[in-house]
């Protein structure tokens, strides 16, 4: 080795161990000069984007360091500056390698402080419910329930108001009846019905179908307290909150706190079943006895109040498709609403286009909101791991969504299933609907969540940005550990909607231009925010909650993982990968 390249080559390894680009060289030059502690891991030709992961990167960052104290040992020093002019040039440059690794550190921990600088900023404020709060509202009598909106295997649900904003006597008859716009005129008809309900009904009421949870509140509570998840501070009447967990007492299931992509419950209570439009014709069953001679029903159930939504997201993509961008904007916010309940120890576990309901912001772009948690994992102590030890354990909701650790797990002795990258799974497989394709884990397609392979899946249209169908791919990996997390997919979003620029011309992780990019967008944010209705956007939100969970290491991970996709274009390749 020539003295040039000897330099060049210490240089090369001083830079290259947080440049993705470079580190293969940057093993291959430590394994040639066969410095002991620092350990290649895996070979970088077949490593995932994984292998920059924080554990391992933490590793590579305290080998080094090693290295460095080994450089600076009396032993090192003496075996290479008494050798030839060769060894001498490339300790000179190994130390001015090193040195690099150091100015890169520095560089780091100001990225990592921008980041939570950031934070602090944006989490300081927190997001409001938008509706106005009502102070009354724990009994049935405070409502007027109009029609029917929505029916599932668990409840049925109804427009509803409260009893002080009476709807007009002549707007009485108008309700959310049908969607489909078969031509303009029709479909101007249909908006202005919708309108008409919206605004008579801002409120829905899901009344559940108590079938074995007895009758007293307690028991009703105890039994549906999944569906509280999401409830507010106030949606339970004080002194209600005390129910018998058990046969102890204990406290309602931990709650959420709002999102914009979370639905909120804004009072929860029980009643005696009311005789409801339709309930004769639709579910005579579930009713209770006093209703129905022949129904299996108790008495009294749970209610629950919400915001009233014009559309599921399932019925909203039955009538429009979305444009990529807004696809891209949508995807976004299911991810940004699963993080957040992932930071709250929930997982949804029924993820599935008729579990997400949709609005419009002021500028007509579809506002998602996870709703329905009855099938919800929310343990007391926030972990997403479920003992699995008998096959009465509750796995979640529809079978054919569930991602495939869960689906093919199988009870026994010191099983834990792992929720805590399954609801990301599940919206990778609703971005295919939201794209205009079939759920590929749908009969109509077939795929088997428990035994597909991933180079099956089918290939989404050719519009979709290649950014955002790798983005796809990898949230519907079959290992959850090649899987990015939630927080990650919706990093890698946000970076490929708003980021372009910052990361155009790398090949390579420049922490620092990133930063500097954040700078930016934190400032037009704030601004935005200041200037009136478009602080309120769905695109305004989306970029206040990635600013508001800027952590380093999902940031860096989410580059690591859309520079690995740059290079594998194009993005079927991913699957063979
Ligand atoms: N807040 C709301 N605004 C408008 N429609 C709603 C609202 N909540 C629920 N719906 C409608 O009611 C339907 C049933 O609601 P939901 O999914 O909560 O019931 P469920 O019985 O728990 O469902 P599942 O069968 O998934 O268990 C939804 O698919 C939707 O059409």
């Amino acid at each position: 080795m020539s003295v040039k390249h000897a330099i060049s080559r210490g240089l090369e390894l001083g830079r290259s161990v947080f440049q993705l680009g470079l580190l293969k060289s940057g093993f291959r030059v430590a394994a040639k000069l066969r410095v002991d502690r620092f350990r290649v891991g895996p070979s970088v030709r077949t490593a995932q984007p994984q292998a920059f992961l924080p554990s391992r990167y933490r590793f590579y960052r305290s080998s080094l360091r090693g290295l460095a104290a080994q450089l600076q040992s009396a032993g090192f020093r003496r075996r290479f500056t008494c050798g030839s002019p060769r060894n001498r040039a490339l300790c000179l440059a190994f130390g001015l390698g090193v040195g690099l690794i150091e100015e890169q550190f520095e560089d780091d921990r100001k990225s990592a402080a921008t980041c939570q600088e950031i934070q602090a900023v944006f989490r300081r404020k927190r997001f409001q419910s938008p509706l106005k709060m009502f102070t009354s509202g724990y009994k049935l009598e405070d409502y007027i329930i109009g029609n029917q909106i929505g029916k599932g295997s668990n409840a049925a649900v109804y427009e509803a108001a409260a009893q002080s904003a009476s709807p007009k006597e002549s707007d009485s008859k108008c309700s959310l009846v049908q969607l489909r716009d078969d031509d303009e005129e029709e479909g101007l008809k249909t908006r202005s019905v919708m309108c008409c309900s919206l605004r008579n009904f801002p409120l829905a009421i899901k009344m559940m179908w108590n079938l074995g949870a007895g009758s007293s509140s307690e028991a009703i509570l105890k039994s549906m307290s999944q569906e509280l998840v999401p409830a507010a501070a106030q949606a339970v009447k004080q002194g209600k909150e005390h129910i018998i967990l058990d046969g102890q007492f204990g406290v309602l299931p931990r709650r959420v706190s709002a999102h914009p992509n979370v639905i909120r419950v804004y009072r929860a209570f029980t009643a005696d079943v009311p005789l409801l439009p339709g309930a004769q014709e639709e579910y005579p069953d579930v009713l209770p006895t006093r209703l129905n001679p022949a129904g299996l029903g108790n008495n009294r159930t749970l209610f629950l109040v919400m915001k009233h939504y014009p559309y599921t997201l399932r019925q909203y993509l039955e009538v429009s498709t979305p444009d990529c961008r807004q696809g891209s904007l949508m995807v976004l916010q299911l991810l940004e609403g699963v993080d957040h309940l992932c930071r709250q120890g929930v997982a949804h576990r029924d993820l599935k286009s008729d579990n997400v309901l949709l609005e419009f912001d002021s500028g007509g772009c579809p506002r998602l909101v996870i709703s329905d948690f009855g099938c919800c994992l929310a343990q007391r102590d926030s972990s997403l791991q479920l003992p699995f030890n008998s096959m009465w354990v509750s796995k979640g909701g529809n079978a054919s969504l569930m991602a495939p650790e869960v689906v093919t797990a199988v009870p026994g002795c010191g099983v834990v299933i792992d929720y805590s990258k399954s609801d990301a799974w599940a919206v990778g497989a609703v971005s295919y609907e939201i794209f205009g394709k079939q759920n590929p884990f749908y009969r109509a397609v077939g795929l088997e969540s428990s035994k597909y392979e991933e180079k099956q899946l089918p290939l989404l249209p050719s519009t979709v940005p290649a950014e955002v169908q790798s983005l796809i791919r990898l949230l519907l990996r079959r290992n959850p550990s090649k899987r990015p997390s939630a927080r990650v997919a919706a990093n890698m979003l946000h970076l490929s909607i708003w980021g372009r620029n910052a990361l155009a011309s790398q090949n390579t992780l420049d922490m620092k231009k990133l930063a500097d990019w954040l700078l930016c967008q934190s400032a037009v944010v704030l601004l935005k925010g200041c200037c009136g209705p478009s602080g309120n956007s769905v695109e305004a939100e989306l970029q206040r909650s990635f600013l508001s969970n800027l952590e380093l290491e999902d940031l860096r991970t989410a580059v690591c993982f859309l520079l690995y996709g740059r290079q594998l274009q194009p993005a079927a390749s991913i699957l063979s990968a």
